[in-house]
């Protein structure tokens, strides 16, 4: 049979088992899917497994304690839906509270089942209203997705994103270092149904084994030193939603194992436990490295490697599609200098320019461009580029030439310049030094001499 149109995938809290098959009843007669859950603990997994609840219809008054109270503490926890509450306790000030926790309508027992119907169908086509609004702003605000670039390489890779994004396949994500690995891996998050759960990313090659397992999978209290509690794993914070293995290529052996069992069976033991538990996350990996190499010289594992290759993206190195340089540093420019533009030299500069360190490499050298800007320079030219790259050799970004004229020897106008440029981040970043010391791409300690070495302090 069709689904009505304002069906939807109801979770119903209640502890009365006569109300629970009752109501459950009632709601699959009007077309919905129910899960059932008796308390609170049992709820809140059945509200984090996938697929997630639409709705959920809430008891306040649940065992063991009975109060009200306690149950009004879980509306907050199902905030992503809406969450119709009722309790025996037709009181005023329990349907207030509720109202301000966030509850969608507040329901006194007996239930009346009109009434219920009612609300729900209401809840379900406001959140499903709300839902087309978000994706309709996100279409409009990013079609991009964060993507920038308009070569052949980049447009077909965000046609892929999309694509791929919203299934739950694994994704391989393989291209230089700083070439985008880990934006594309938010974007597949993204456009993902999931986009509400969390994205979790974790550095595969910059922890031992012992921790890169602690940090996954978690760890019990006392499991080794200095395991003051237990912490869960980042396995369970990604739960529902997306897990970025960065470089993965530099896992250590034993705890690719591990991670296989995870992926294949979807449990996973936390450091010094011993039962298993559960976490469904969609996974996406990446790396610089030749990983089918490392799996014929032995030190990746070969199932291990097709089970993270569902489907394969590549991000190329920034010199092999030099027609996305205008456009990303024309966007990283407009996020220091709204107003600003690159001149004609500048984007020649730029596209002569080998690019080692990707797009990351372009992002710091335009930002740095972009600060460095005098108040009455409209645009970033070739000579501060090589300023801001560190390649200056004198012809520095034209400074009103007047007032420079007689401060003498060329320390003292190189001084007087430095003096101007660091007031003037100073200025643009309303006295913050952190963000003035970014605007210049210096650090804080470096601003700090700096401003003592000038005398500004
Ligand atoms: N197509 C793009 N559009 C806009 N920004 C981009 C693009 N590609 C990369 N960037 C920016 O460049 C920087 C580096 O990107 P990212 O961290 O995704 O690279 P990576 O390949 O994961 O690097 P690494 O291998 O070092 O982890 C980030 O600030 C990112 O936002």
């Amino acid at each position: 049979m069709q689904n009505p149109p304002d069906s939807g995938r109801i979770l119903l809290v209640d502890d009365e088992p006569a109300f629970q098959r009752l109501g459950a009843d009632f709601l699959r007669g009007l077309g919905h899917e129910v899960v059932v859950a008796g308390d609170a603990e049992q709820a809140l997994a059945a509200f984090a497994t996938l697929p997630a609840p639409d709705l959920v219809l809430l008891d306040l008054a649940m065992p063991p304690t009975m109060d009200p109270e306690a149950g009004l503490e879980l509306v907050p926890r199902f905030a992503r839906v809406p969450v119709i509450v009722w309790s025996g306790h037709g009181d005023h000030e329990l349907a207030l509270r509720a109202a301000e926790l966030g509850a969608w309508d507040f329901l006194t027992k007996p239930i009346d089942p009109d009434m219920l119907r009612f609300v729900i169908a209401r809840a379900l086509r406001k959140a499903k209203l709300d839902a087309e609004l978000r994706a309709l702003r996100a279409a409009q605000a990013g079609d991009d997705m964060g993507l920038v670039g308009q070569a052949q390489a980049t447009v077909q890779l965000r046609a892929m994103v999309r694509r791929v994004g919203p299934t739950r396949v694994s994704v391989l994500v393989l291209g230089p270092t700083g070439s985008g690995k880990e934006l594309v891996a938010r974007a597949l998050h993204a456009s993902s149904p999931q986009s509400e759960n969390a994205f979790v990313a974790i550095h595969c090659g910059a922890l031992s084994a012992e921790l890169l397992e602690s940090e996954l999978f978690g760890h019990l209290k006392g499991s080794f030193t200095g395991a003051y509690r237990d912490q869960p794993g980042l396995v369970e914070v990604a739960h529902g939603g997306t897990l970025f293995l960065d470089e993965v290529g530099e896992m250590p052996p034993p705890m690719q194992v591990k991670l296989l069992r995870f992926l294949q069976e979807g449990t996973f033991v936390p450091v010094g436990g011993r039962s298993a538990k559960k976490a469904e996350v969609r996974v996406v990996a990446a790396t610089h490295r030749d990983l089918e190499a490392m799996v014929r010289d032995g030190s990746f594992r070969e199932d291990l490697y097709y089970r993270l290759k569902g489907v394969v993206l590549r991000t190329p190195a920034l010199g092999e599609r030099p027609a996305d340089v205008p456009l990303l540093a024309t966007r990283f420019l407009h996020r220091v200098a709204p107003r600003a533009g690159l001149s004609g030299d500048a984007l020649a500069w730029l596209a002569a320019r080998e690019w080692p360190g990707n797009v990351r490499e372009l992002k710091a050298l335009v930002e740095a461009a972009g600060a460095l800007l005098l108040p009455d320079q409209p645009e970033v030219d070739a000579p501060l580029l090589r300023l801001a790259a560190g390649e200056a050799d004198g012809d520095l970004p034209a400074e009103p030439a007047a007032p420079l004229e007689g401060l003498g020897p060329l320390d003292a106008a190189l001084a007087e310049l430095e003096r101007r440029l660091v007031r003037d981040a100073l200025q643009a970043a309303g006295g913050n030094q952190s963000e003035a010391a970014r605007r210049l791409g210096i650090s804080r300690v470096g601003l700090i001499k700096k401003l003592a070495r000038l005398g500004l302090r």
